[in-house]
């Protein structure tokens, strides 16, 4: 059966992380660990989160799309994705959706895109607070051209594209196993 990846987009504040540590406690999917040069927020493990990278560092490694987002650079590695691949699980990766793009474009339907939203974008900002994200980066987050384009879903991947709507956690789950029931489906 060809491995999936479950590509988790949408804009900051929306949940991305939150379901994707649901998709990996739930259905034993295998996080992508992508790679920053963002310095770590209060809590975040380097090889959990993230691979926390210098410059220097994070040039060094191969990756199948890499981005400038609100003045940091992000990446996912080959090796990185090769590494969950390997032990046999799907995988789950967190991305732009320039990133997501990418992918779809990519892995072509072993992509599974997902994009988390809310009705309300003024709620992201309060969520981020509550995050613990200090208020000049949520300003200067909420202010970069990479947050608004994340805030609709790119033309190019309407299709293709899971919504998930996250106003309340609880549903947004009932969602994601929807989401997971036809995939298993579609697979049989
Ligand atoms: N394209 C791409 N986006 C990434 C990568 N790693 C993280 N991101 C995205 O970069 C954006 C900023 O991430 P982060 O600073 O952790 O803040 P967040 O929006 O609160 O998750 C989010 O949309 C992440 O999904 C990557 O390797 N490639
Ligand atoms: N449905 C929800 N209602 C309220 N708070 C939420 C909900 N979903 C996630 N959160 C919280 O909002 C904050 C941002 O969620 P997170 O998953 O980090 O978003 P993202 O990865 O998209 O930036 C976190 O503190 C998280 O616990």
């Amino acid at each position: 059966m060809q491995r999936k990846i479950f590509v988790i987009t949408g804009p900051t504040g929306a949940g991305k992380t939150t379901i994707s540590r649901y998709l990996e406690q739930g259905y034993n999917l295998k996080k992508v660990i992508t790679h920053t040069t963002r310095p770590p927020r209060l809590g975040e493990i380097d090889g959990q989160d993230y691979y926390f990278e210098t410059t220097t560092s994070f040039n060094s490694k191969h990756y199948l799309e890499k981005v400038e987002y609100a003045g940091n650079q992000y990446g996912s590695s080959r090796e990185a994705l090769a590494l969950v691949w390997q032990g046999g699980n799907d995988g789950v990766i967190v991305l732009d959706t320039k990133g997501a793009q990418t992918y779809a474009q990519q892995l072509g339907t072993q992509a599974v895109i997902v994009y988390v939203t809310v009705s309300n974008s003024t709620i992201l900002a309060q969520r981020l607070a509550q995050r613990g994200d200090c208020p000049d980066q949520i300003k200067q987050r909420l202010a970069s051209q990479d947050f608004q384009r994340d805030l609709t879903i790119p033309a190019l991947m309407e299709q293709k594209v899971k919504v998930i709507l996250n106003d309340d956690l609880a549903v947004a789950k009932a969602q994601v196993d929807q989401l997971m029931l036809a995939q298993k489906l579609e697979n049989i």
